[in-house]
């Protein structure tokens, strides 16, 4: 079974890039910084780098942020970090990728929006090279900054819309932080032709996910499982059409469910729903897409054809050109006929 899924042409649509730094190269890059690491050991950096074991909160899981932050100020740096997330993605048979991030959360020490964007986007484009995968940048505005900050990164951002970026996205902390503060800058976004992700419901709020759809434009609903509460929330999604992206091992280590039982994953699916699998942090939730569907096999039962299926969701789910888009499915039919 795992030499199957190894095999499997895959697809990342949620992967935060500032949640998925190779612990190595953070590690090197932060004594580089200057940053006192003299009693620590790669090995315990790893630990502290990611969800081993206690995690309480989507709150506590995002502290673990503050260290790859560090060293994502530097132009060299982001770049580098970018090509050797898509040369890991690659070696695992994923084909495309959306990497998200926030671009203001690379200026602290004096880089412009446009480098540190530029920056994702060479590491990008040397990746697609080197390891022929393929990927697009979305960007993300966080939910405890202003609408004004939201406003500014959409109308920075638009040079980008086409070259590279894709969409926008809002994260952070869910709580205190309702989607409508950010309404104006996701109208604007919606005007520009932007396409839009939202992270709603992760946090039992599923009152987020239908204003994150009404208000905020969504397509698509980053993790959306507190949709399970309420059957008018899973009712909209459905009808119209929203891709849910799905992260279960970020889930289980937020807490946002108690455990993988209670996961609704099934439910969804049951229900028509357009569910697909994804990482959201590969170093923080220390995780991968094999490890992902290997969890829904062992944990839920799904079975190869289950995994296939939600391998063709995320298709369906990118945000790529009508063109773009059918050509990423052709090699993904071609390499599943092999299977
Ligand atoms: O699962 C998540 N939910 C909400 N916010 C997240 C999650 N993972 C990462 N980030 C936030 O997104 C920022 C930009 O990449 C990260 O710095 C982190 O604060
Ligand atoms: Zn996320």
């Amino acid at each position: 079974m795992k030499d199957i899924l190894k095999k499997l042409p895959k697809i990342e649509l949620h992967c935060h890039l500032d949640g998925s730094v190779r612990p190595e190269t953070m590690y090197e890059l932060l004594l580089e910084e200057g940053e006192d690491m003299e009693d620590i050991s790669l090995e315990q950096f790893e630990k502290m780098a990611k969800v081993v074991d206690e995690c309480n909160s989507l709150v506590e899981y995002l502290e673990r942020f503050s260290y790859p932050l560090k060293v994502m100020q530097r132009k060299e740096n982001i770049e580098r970090i970018t090509y050797e997330l898509l040369e890991d993605l690659s070696k695992q048979n994923v084909k495309y990728v959306e990497i998200r991030f926030a671009p203001f959360l690379f200026m602290e020490k004096g880089l412009s929006f446009d480098e540190s964007v530029e920056s994702v986007l060479k590491g990008m484009e040397r990746a697609k090279g080197d390891f022929n995968i393929l990927s697009n940048a979305i960007l993300v505005c966080m939910r405890h900054e202003s609408v004004e900050k939201s406003i500014e990164l959409v109308e920075k951002g638009e040079k980008f819309l086409g070259k590279g970026v894709v969409a926008v996205d809002l994260a952070g902390a869910e709580e205190g932080f309702p989607p409508e503060n950010h309404k104006e800058a996701f109208d604007l976004a919606y005007k520009k032709g932007y396409n839009i992700t939202v992270h709603a419901g992760e946090t039992g709020r599923y009152e987020n996910i239908t204003k994150s759809i009404e208000l905020l434009h969504a397509e698509r609903i980053g993790h959306g499982i507190a949709a399970i509460k309420s059957p008018e929330v899973m009712e909209l999604i459905k009808n119209k059409n929203i891709f849910l992206e799905m992260c279960p091992i970020s889930n289980l280590q937020t807490k946002a469910v108690e455990s993988l039982d209670e996961y609704p994953i099934k439910e969804f699916l049951d229900n028509d729903i357009l569910v697909t699998v994804n990482t959201d942090n590969t170093t923080v939730s220390n995780t991968s897409l094999d490890k992902e569907y290997e969890l829904l096999i062992d944990g839920l039962g799904f079975s190869i054809e289950d995994i296939i299926k939600l391998i063709k969701n995320s298709i369906e789910a990118t945000f790529l050109p009508k063109e773009e888009k059918a050509h990423l499915k052709r090699i993904i039919e071609n390499e599943l006929k092999n299977i």
